[in-house]
């Protein structure tokens, strides 16, 4: 399987998989991962046309550096099967599966997955997954489902699906989410797998993103699902660190590796305390930074 353990997920943008304008343009926005969507985004007379444009970008189209999803039909369409031999069979870096309730789900979604890789003369467990969490079952569920296969790189929160099944709405201060998005990361985390924040789908209200976005950011979620390529920017301005935030990591990552020349794993910097989780924090600040264009490759801060 590739090695995704690392890699940064800030922005995962839906496309909807039956406009090709849309389509064919996804890659220049920048965005970590783009998520071509078969599900909710196209209409049923339209389903076999979108899986076959989806099958041919994937198949012809240069995305550059953005990882590649689909979100295919749910278990309960007669879609599904047909959407995963054809995203398998092109090579899809992730295959977003909505509405999970259960780790059985996964499990039935990796066993077609694993048949379709032997079909196509692919290495089985190159195909990864996620899971789309919309209901109550599947918040109740959601670390089973996080555990549920080797394959499994995130579990995303889905509030649109989810407040409508906990008969409720979208509010500006989503405290109807709190529950959910806290377990949700608590899943991912337990599990160590990425967790991903819902969908904001008023495209007017910029300060509710923002602020939705800064939330999110702060309980420690990897990034959102977005539905306009207006809100990749939006999201990486919330995730990209501040000056002091990358000269306290450089500062960090030097001292430790100062400490192990020094045959310990513990060091004093500016009067604080410098273990592991300190350099974890610090190496994931240097990657966000990175991605931000805010350091050179010696890793050096770049004023802006
Ligand atoms: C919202 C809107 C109609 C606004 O259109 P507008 O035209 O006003 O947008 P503008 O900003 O004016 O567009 C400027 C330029 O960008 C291009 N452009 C726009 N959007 C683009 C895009 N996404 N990808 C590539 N290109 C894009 C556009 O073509 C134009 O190009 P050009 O003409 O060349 O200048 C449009 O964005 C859109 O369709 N979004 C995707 C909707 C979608 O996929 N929904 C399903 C997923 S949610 C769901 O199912 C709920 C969920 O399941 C979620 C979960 O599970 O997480 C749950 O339960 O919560
Ligand atoms: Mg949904």
């Amino acid at each position: 399987m590739k090695d995704q353990k690392e890699r940064l997920r800030r922005t995962m943008m839906f496309v909807p998989g039956n406009n090709p304008a849309m389509v064919k343009d996804a890659g220049i926005f920048g965005a970590d991962s783009i998520m071509f969507d078969l599900e909710d985004a196209v209409s049923m007379s339209e389903k076999d046309a979108a899986r076959y444009l989806i099958y041919e970008a994937l198949k012809t189209i240069d995305y550059g550096n953005s990882e590649l999803v689909v979100r295919i039909n749910g278990l309960d369409t007669p879609y599904y099967k047909s959407d995963i031999k054809a995203m398998v069979k092109a090579g899809v870096d992730v295959i977003r599966l909505p509405k999970v309730e259960s780790a059985a789900m996964m499990e039935e979604l990796e066993k077609l997955v694993a048949q379709a890789e032997e079909e196509f003369g692919i290495e089985v467990g190159t195909t990864n997954l996620m899971a789309a969490i919309e209901s109550a079952k599947g918040v109740i569920n959601a670390y089973e489902i996080a555990i549920s296969s080797k394959r499994m790189i995130g579990i995303a929160l889905s509030a649109e699906d989810y407040t409508t099944d906990m008969k409720t709405h979208r509010y500006p201060d989503g405290q109807e989410l709190l529950y959910a998005r806290n377990v949700i990361l608590h899943a991912a985390r337990a599990a160590g797998i990425a967790a991903f924040d819902t969908v904001f789908t008023n495209m007017d209200d910029e300060e509710g993103f923002y602020r939705e976005t800064e939330l999110i950011h702060q309980l420690g979620f990897d990034g959102k699902s977005l539905v306009n390529p207006r809100q990749v920017e939006m999201v990486n301005k919330v995730y990209e660190p501040t000056k002091k935030e990358i000269l306290n990591a450089q500062g960090v990552i030097a001292a430790i590796a100062e400490a192990k020349r020094k045959g310990s794993g513990v060091i004093s910097m500016n009067g604080q305390m410098v273990d592991r989780p300190v350099v974890l924090r610090a190496e994931r600040v240097m990657r966000l930074a990175t991605a931000a264009n805010l350091v050179d490759e010696e890793g050096n801060y770049i004023e802006k």
